[in-house]
Formats: C-alpha cells, structure tokens, sequence
C-alpha cells in the first residue's frame, strides 16, 4: 500500500532520494515538473491557451517556474507572477530563476495589472507542504481573486493554504485539478478539502514505493494494484459451501429495503447462500424482491454459529431489545460487520461495546461515528479518534465518506482511493454491508474483507456512474458488482 508521508519528512525524503540516485534535488524538481507538464499536455490540448503561473518562495514556487519554461517549450503562452526578490527565494527556485527563457512573460506580483484572458489557465505554485502560516497580505489578495475568476485552476501538490495534515485555516486556493506529486498529502483526503481540492491526480514523479515505506507512518493509501493480492482464488471443484454462509440481520416493518440491498450485494460479491433475518412477527410470510434470499430466524435458539459472517444493522429499526443484540453478539462469537441501526444501538448503549466480538467490522458514516463518540471538530479529529476506537476496542472501523478510511486495531489507517460523488445516494452503505459481510463469509481475514469491500464498492459506483452519473441508485452499484472482478483480474 502506497505510504502518506508527512508533510515535515518531505524534505527529507527527497534529499535522500536524490542522494540515492545520484541526482541533485533540482533535478527531482525537473522529474516532478515534467511529470506535471505532461499531465498538463495530454489534458489540455490546445497549444494557444494562455497560462497563468503563480510562484511563492519555496520549491513549489521552484516547481512552477520549471512548469512554465516546459510548457512555453510545449507551444503555450506563458506569464509567470512571482512574490518574492529571487535572492531571498530557496535555492532551487532560484536555479529555475535563472532558466526561465524571454518568451515566458515574468512580472513581480505588485506589478501585476490582474487581468487574466479569458478562456485562461491558472497554475497555482504558491505553496506546498512548506506552509506554515495561514495566508494574508498581498498572496491573500491574489488567491482571492484567482478563486474569483472563470478561468480552469490547477493546483501543484497542494492547494495553497491546506496544511499537509491539518484542515485550512482562513483562505485556501480553489482548484479543479490538484496534482500532487507521488501521494497523496493526508489533507487532500479531508471532506472538508474538498473543494478546495477538486479532481484529485498523483503524478508518478520516480520515487519508489520500496523506498517511500522508509518514511511510512501510519496512514497508506489504498490503490487497485493493491487489491489482487487480498483475493483468495476458488478453483472449479469449489462448491456453494465454498463460498460461505451469510446472514444479514435487519429489516423491520416499512424498511425492507436496506436489508434486501445489503442481502442482494453479498450474492452479487460471490456469497453461496445468503440468508436473512427481518424483524417481523411473521418473517417467514417475507416476499423478498431476489427469490435467492432466504430467510432466517434468529429469535430464540436459532443456531447461528452454522453461518461463516453475519452482517446486522440496515433497517433494522429503532425498537430493538439492547438484549437481543448482544445475545446474537454472544452466540456467534465470530468477527461480524455491523452497520446502521445496530451502530446506533451501540451508540445508545455503551456497555455493549465490549461484547462485540474481536476483530468486528464496524462501518458507520460520519453521522453514526459521531453518535457512538461524540461531536468532532473536524476530520483530523475524527481520523484519530476513529484509529484510537479501532485500537481500544480491537475492532476495524470503516468510517465511510469520500475516501473512505479504514482504521485498523493494529493503529493504521488506510484511505480509499475509488467511489465518486455520485454514490452519496440512499442505500449505498447497505450495499458495502452486503459486500464486507460476503468476503468475511468467504473465508477472508477481517482486514482484507474491509479493503475489498470498500474498495471494490467504490469501483463499482465509478462504473455505474459512467452511464447513470447523478441518477444512480443503489442497485446500479449492485449490478456492477461482478464488473469490478472482472477489471481487477480476479477469477
Ligand atoms: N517529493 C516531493 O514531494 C517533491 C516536492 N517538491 C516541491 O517542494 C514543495 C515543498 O517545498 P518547500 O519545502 O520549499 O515549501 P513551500 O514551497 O511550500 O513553501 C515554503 C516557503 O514559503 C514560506 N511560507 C510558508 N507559509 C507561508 C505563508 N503563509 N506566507 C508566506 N510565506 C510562507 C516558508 O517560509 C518557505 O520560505 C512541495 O510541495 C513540492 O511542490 C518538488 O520540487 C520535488 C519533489
Ligand atoms: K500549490
């Protein structure tokens, strides 16, 4: 998995890394600025597009002055608006100082008419994790206007004003596009960055992965070729039996909905038999919309332990006995995925938290989270708190959002890169249930079932919203569920 480093180990990661390969730290800035102008030049085609250039002192601002002479190089029209006098500037901005050709227009801010063509392109390099302080003066003004105007804006590394790992404080600069160079800095996964961050791109800028993991933490960011290698692969004499038991507990009254979604998506995720418990006086009487579904009772002593996963909580109402819960809890006695309603009976009472069983997978949105710890300032604050509940209770915690992060009991921290907008729709976390719950009943560890189900139920979303974009629903995930084995080359 791909290590976020921090922000402060930057600057030494790269000098290590330049020394290791014999390269000097302007040339990794070169490595880097290419990198950002080919994406630039495969993005955006047209050659007579003019383009903005906005430097700060440090080596983002280095980075956007490489960025202009390669894209004036490339045919475009190029101004570069710079802050500070060279010489009070780090030193590899001031090598790319000095090689900025005559054909890239050069003018000090403070001298700068503020008219940008329209149809232009803002670049914006004014700081990267080098920010310490939140903006003002004259870079304030300029960042106001820049987020003012109708021109496409492109962020290098970081928007100017996000903090690597804290979330902003006054002004940010409002990107379309963030490139950011080889992961992900923790703050760009921030719901609250969002905005500020807009399309999120990582440009390959040569460092390995073998030597970033001399910098890790504990946060690492999920991508496909990490998935493949989770998957156990079945062969053609495996059998129903093979491919796990499950149970889905929930559903009540009027809300059959969630449970049938979550009971759909475990079938859909490879599930051999999949079965489930509504909170009805006469389950048996259920009509489920998939006639596969078969229904269980868990009242009284109904054996669970003949199931491999249990997945409790969607829609299963706000009238249940704290008792029956734990009862189940207890007589399984096997990691489970709990959601939803149960969540909320956890939040409500307390002392059952300590019987959930090792290892369980709990998968609250924001909402749940804050019902079950509490009212947080921000998502820094809730990705540590999330991490110390996982710790502490010895359980996974899947807080689910855009990038999705999975907080494991061994204190790491693990952010999701797939899903898209669109799957902020009604049923989408019943559906990631079904999913977690299908993985765990097919022999998978806890671990590995919550970063497939995550990252393949957001795989799954991106591909429905190719053709549904807002109008997906959640069974459209669903369907498109075996598509993303398919994409991931698992048999
Ligand atoms: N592997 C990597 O990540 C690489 C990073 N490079 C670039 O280097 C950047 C980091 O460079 P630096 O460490 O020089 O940091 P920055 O360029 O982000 O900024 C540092 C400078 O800005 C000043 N400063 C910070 N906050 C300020 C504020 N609010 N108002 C006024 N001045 C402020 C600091 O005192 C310092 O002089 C990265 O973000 C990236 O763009 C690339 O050049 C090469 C590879
Ligand atoms: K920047």
């Amino acid at each position: 998995m791909l290590p976020i480093v921090k922000g402060n180990r930057i600057k030494e990661l790269d000098q290590q890394f330049a020394v290791s390969k014999n390269i000097t730290s302007v040339d990794l800035m070169e490595q880097a600025s290419d990198a950002f102008s080919n994406w630039f030049c495969s993005n955006f085609e047209d050659r007579s597009l003019s383009v903005y250039v906005f430097c700060g002192s440090g080596n983002n601002g280095g980075d956007g002055l490489a960025i202009a002479r390669l894209l004036d190089q490339k045919g475009y029209s190029v101004t570069v608006v710079y802050f500070e006098d060279v010489q009070l500037c780090s030193e590899d901005y001031q090598s790319n100082f000095n090689r900025i050709p005559e054909s890239v227009t050069l003018v000090k801010a403070d001298a700068w008419d503020g008219e940008i063509a329209e149809g232009s392109i803002i670049i914006d390099a004014v700081f990267g994790v080098g920010l310490n302080r939140a903006i003002g003066g004259a870079i304030h003004n300029i960042i106001d206007l820049l987020n003012s105007s109708s021109a496409i804006r492109l962020a290098v590394d970081l928007p100017t004003g996000l903090p690597a790992e804290s979330v902003v404080d006054g002004l940010a600069f409002h990107a379309d596009f963030t490139l950011t160079f080889q992961f992900p800095k923790l703050s760009l996964l921030f719901p609250e960055h969002i905005k500020f961050v807009g399309e999120l791109h990582l440009l390959d800028i040569g460092i390995d992965d073998e030597f970033l993991e001399k910098f890790q933490g504990n946060s690492f960011y999920i991508r496909k070729q990490d998935i493949l290698g989770r998957h156990k692969s079945f062969h053609r004499f495996s059998h129903k039996g093979d491919f796990g038991r499950v149970l889905l507990i929930g559903g009540a009254p009027g809300k059959l909905g969630a449970v049938s979604l979550s009971s759909y998506a475990a079938l859909r995720t490879g599930s051999g038999l999949v079965f489930c418990a509504p909170e009805f006086e006469e389950p048996l009487e259920i009509q489920f919309p998939y006639e596969e579904i078969m229904v269980y009772q868990t009242r009284a002593n109904a054996d669970l332990s003949v199931m491999d996963a249990i997945g409790i909580g969607p829609g299963w109402g706000n009238a249940i006995d704290p008792d029956y819960f734990l009862s189940i809890m207890v007589r399984f006695d096997k990691p489970m995925v709990i959601d939803a309603d149960a969540l909320n009976l956890l939040a409500q009472n307390p002392k059952l938290i300590k019987y959930v069983p090792e290892n369980s997978i709990l998968t609250p949105h924001l909402k749940e989270f804050e019902r079950l710890v509490g009212k947080m300032e921000d998502h820094s604050e809730r990705i540590e708190s999330a991490s110390l509940f996982a710790v502490e209770n010895k359980v996974i915690l899947v807080l689910k959002g855009a990038h999705t992060l999975i907080a494991l009991p061994d204190g790491r921290r693990l952010f999701n890169s797939s899903g898209n907008q669109y799957m902020a729709t009604a049923g989408s976390g019943d559906v990631l249930t079904g999913m977690i719950t299908s993985f765990l009943g097919q022999g998978y560890t806890p671990e590995n079932a919550a970063i497939c189900g995550v990252y393949q139920h957001g795989l799954a979303g991106e591909m429905a919203s190719v053709a549904k974009r807002r109008g997906m629903i959640a069974s459209d995930i669903i369907e498109k569920i075996p598509d993303t084995f398919i994409d991931l080359g698992i048999k």
